[in-house]
């Protein structure tokens, strides 16, 4: 058997005390001491008689540092030691031996002195008796086998007792860090900063193994200046001699630390497992940390505890959490929950507001449309109200939907309930003012058949008649007009007064009314006196009619409809019902030979009839250039769309004829009035031509404007026209009375009609008129 010197593992043993050998400095405790490896066999057999000291330092090293309870003393050495002397004996014998067959030297003083190795004092006496033989030689190796066995079991023991001391070790620290911390803890009275579940080191052979165990480790701690979480376990209390206090302290803290655990596993229940706190620096736990941390195996990386750690970098120092910080983190994590929460219902809220408008709109269309086919179609009230109801219905036999949706569905039938109401009420505050207006208008309610209400009727009717013989008397006899001999009209038989009756109504008749209006057809001026005296008194006198058809289209409201563009009323005419009056009305009066009369000005000069009269002889004053200006567009914008409003009141009374015949009447007194600047620029161009050529000529308008104005005449001109609307306004009983101030139209519109409408257009024609004079 030859024995190697297995120098690359072995190191040769140390020289020096200071210098501890590589097998010491390969490992270290936590004190920084020097733990030295179990001894080997090998280690053992390595060893030369020159290294018997070394050996001897060795085995005493370890027995000091390692094994308190190993007493060095010349009767109890331990039994490695015995080997290893024994051994040591045995080897030298064997060289001697050897030594010996080769030198031919005695082999009985080799085996005694090999013998000496093992029992210097018994050796001596028993040297004489042993007899040195090959079967002696077997048998030492025989022991010398056995001997390796019993120090391989020996080393193990002597192995299991090094852990034994170590862990003993480490618990003792254990029980000094955990005495401090109560200590502390007495002192700050602050719990540990580690919420944690338990972990339970089992006991189980020569390895521990980190298992979750609740039921038996119910608090960990946090080593300081160590990241390693060491467990304190209560089945380990008979190591520590102080163990009562131990005890007590540990039963303290558990307690602490098992009620902040429940109120922090509380919070963590309430609010989400899965929820880490953002504004604060921790980290969630996991046995492999622990296990890493421990330098031990077998770990599933599952979260025991959450740690958190200090705000300030580096901060070593694990306290405990105060239970404010501890509910102010929650509260923020709660706070920052709702927030979040309530923006969710913020964006779905605004969402259904979106909605809810879109519907709103929805409905206001429905509305009008409602509106307005329940004022145009027989029947209408009912049809808006049975109509509306069917969509109702159609909304409620929808198939059922979410609930949101649901919500704003039920809404819409608010809103379209609410329409039927609104409709409802509306109309009848329209009734209610037309009513009243009927009744300022005709100094009566209208509406009731009483004796009083048909009085009151025929007092406005008096009104009617005497403009009617005023507008009359404008003409003398005429009495070819009623000669019933006089085919004027080809085709026509009778007088042509009855012609033109006849057609003016029959166009009344087509929008269902009866004409009502008497007044004259033209007014066919004389031209018998044409000097601008006279022109003027004719303009006086047109105030008169104006006025007078303000006051008789004031009887009826807005009527709206009537102007609409969208509304096609009358079958086969595409546009409002006014056009389709005036244009039929224009048409007949053309017939009649109205327009034949350079006085009148149609509103719709295209398409129209000729004349079937006679031509009357009008006197030819006006110059063929300006004759046919005409500017009753921008008339019948002004009239609709400024003047109307200043002086009808809102509502509808479904009077569209009459209505509309009295707006004809009023834009054809207006057209007369303003088309009649062409006649007063004749005369005044006649007056003064050389004054006026040059600015024709130079087509200096502004020139044209200043040479005609006459501001005297149109202040009294202005003031004249509300001195008229305020006398013929003004409701005229028997009495005395004049402290009714109700006047049929507003007399200061009346003015403002003449002063921002009626004179600026009037010179406006002017103007045309003497440019195109000289052409
Ligand atoms: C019609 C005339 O011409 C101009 C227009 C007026 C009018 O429209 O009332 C009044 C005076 C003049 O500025 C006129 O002189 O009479």
């Amino acid at each position: 058997m030859k024995i190697h010197h297995q120098g690359s593992i072995f190191k040769p043993p140390i020289t020096s005390s200071s210098s501890p050998s590589p097998l010491f400095q390969s490992q270290k405790t936590h004190d920084d001491s020097p733990l030295p490896l179990p001894l080997r066999v090998a280690d053992i057999l390595l060893f030369d008689d020159k290294d018997d000291d070394v050996l001897d330092e060795l085995l005493m090293m370890g027995g000091e540092g390692r094994c308190r309870g190993w007493q060095r003393s010349s009767s109890c050495y331990p039994p490695h030691r015995i080997a290893a002397r024994w051994i040591s004996g045995l080897r030298r014998s064997k060289v001697k031996e050897s030594n010996k067959d080769e030198l031919g030297g005695d082999g009985i003083v080799q085996v005694r002195r090999s013998m000496k190795g093992l029992n210097e004092q018994d050796s001596r006496n028993s040297a004489s008796e042993i007899t040195v033989s090959e079967q002696c030689n077997r048998e030492a190796t025989v022991n010398l086998g056995v001997g390796c066995c019993l120090l391989h079991l020996i080393a193990a023991s002597k192995n299991e007792l090094d852990k034994m001391l170590e862990m003993r070790m480490q618990m003792e620290k254990l029980l000094e860090n955990v005495r401090e911390e109560l200590r502390k803890k007495d002192g700050l009275s602050k719990p540990s900063n580690v919420c944690a579940y338990s972990t339970t080191h089992i006991v189980d052979g020569p390895d521990f193994e980190t298992q979750l165990s609740p039921q038996i480790f119910t608090s960990s701690y946090v080593l300081p200046g160590s990241s390693a979480i060491t467990v304190c376990d209560h089945s380990l209390r008979w190591e520590t001699p102080m163990q009562e206090e131990c005890s007590e302290g540990m039963d303290k803290l558990e307690a602490e630390l098992e009620v902040e655990l429940e109120r922090l596993q509380l919070h963590l229940d309430t609010v989400d497992n899965s929820v880490k706190c953002p504004q604060k620096k921790g980290r969630w736990v996991t046995n492999e940390d622990i296990a890493t941390s421990k330098s031990q195996t077998g770990s599933s990386g599952e979260v025991v505890a959450f740690v958190f750690e200090d705000q300030a970098a580096g901060s070593e120092e694990h306290r405990g959490v105060p239970p404010r910080e501890l509910e102010q983190r929650l509260h923020e994590l709660l706070e920052s929950r709702q927030q979040e929460h309530i923006r969710e219902l913020e964006a779905k809220l605004e969402c259904l507001e979106h909605k809810l408008r879109e519907k709103e709109m929805e409905v206001s269309w429905w509305k009008d449309t409602a509106r307005l086919i329940s004022r145009h179609l027989p029947g209408s009230s009912k049809f808006s109200s049975h109509h509306l109801a069917k969509l109702l219905n159609f909304q409620q036999s929808n198939p059922p939907e979410q609930p949101n949706i649901v919500a704003i569905k039920s809404s819409q039938r608010v809103l379209f309930t609410f329409c039927l109401v609104a409709e409802k009420i509306y109309r009848d505050k329209t009734h209610q003012r037309y009513k009243n207006n009927k009744a300022m208008a005709e100094g009566g309610s209208g509406s009731e058949f009483t004796l009083d209400s048909i009085r009151k009727s025929l007092i406005r009717q008096e009104d009617t008649i005497v403009f009617c013989l005023m507008e009359r008397a404008r003409f003398p006899m005429n009495s070819a007009l009623y000669n019933q001999s006089l085919d004027l009209v080809p085709g026509f038989s009778g007088p042509l007064v009855d012609f033109i009756v006849q057609e003016t109504e029959a166009v009344q008749a087509k929008v269902g009314v009866v004409y009502k209006n008497n007044k004259a057809m033209a007014e066919g001026g004389s031209g018998s006196e044409f000097t601008l005296d006279s022109i003027r008194k004719s303009l006086i006198r047109q105030e008169d009619t104006i006025v007078f058809c303000l006051m008789e289209r004031a009887r009826f409201p807005m009527n709206s409809a009537l102007y609409n563009q969208s509304l096609d009323l009358v079958p086969g005419f595409s546009g409002p019902l006014v056009d389709f009056i005036v244009q039929e009305t224009e048409a007949v009066q053309a017939k009649a030979g109205r327009y034949v009369n350079p006085e009148e000005n149609p509103f719709f000069p295209d398409n129209l009839p000729p004349s079937l009269v006679p031509n009357y002889n009008y006197s030819q004053v006006l110059h063929p250039g300006g004759a046919s200006i005409n500017i009753n567009k921008a008339i019948w914008d002004m009239y609709l769309n400024q003047l109307l409003p200043l002086f009808v009141v809102a509502g509808d009374d479904g009077d569209y004829a009459s209505t509309a015949a009295s707006d004809l009447s009023c834009l054809q007194a207006l057209s007369r009035r303003i088309h009649y600047g062409k006649f007063v620029a004749e005369i005044k161009f006649r007056d003064a031509p050389h004054d006026y050529e040059p600015p024709i000529r130079a087509k200096d308008a502004d020139e044209l404007m200043k040479l005609l104005t006459d501001e005297r005449v149109e202040k009294m001109v202005k003031k004249r026209v509300e001195k008229k609307a305020i006398v013929f306004g003004q409701d005229v009983s028997g009495s005395n009375n004049t402290d009714n101030k109700h006047y049929k139209v507003d007399p200061s519109v009346v003015a403002r009609l003449y002063d921002e409408w009626v004179i600026p257009l009037t010179k406006r024609v002017e103007v045309e008129y003497l440019i195109r004079r000289l052409n």
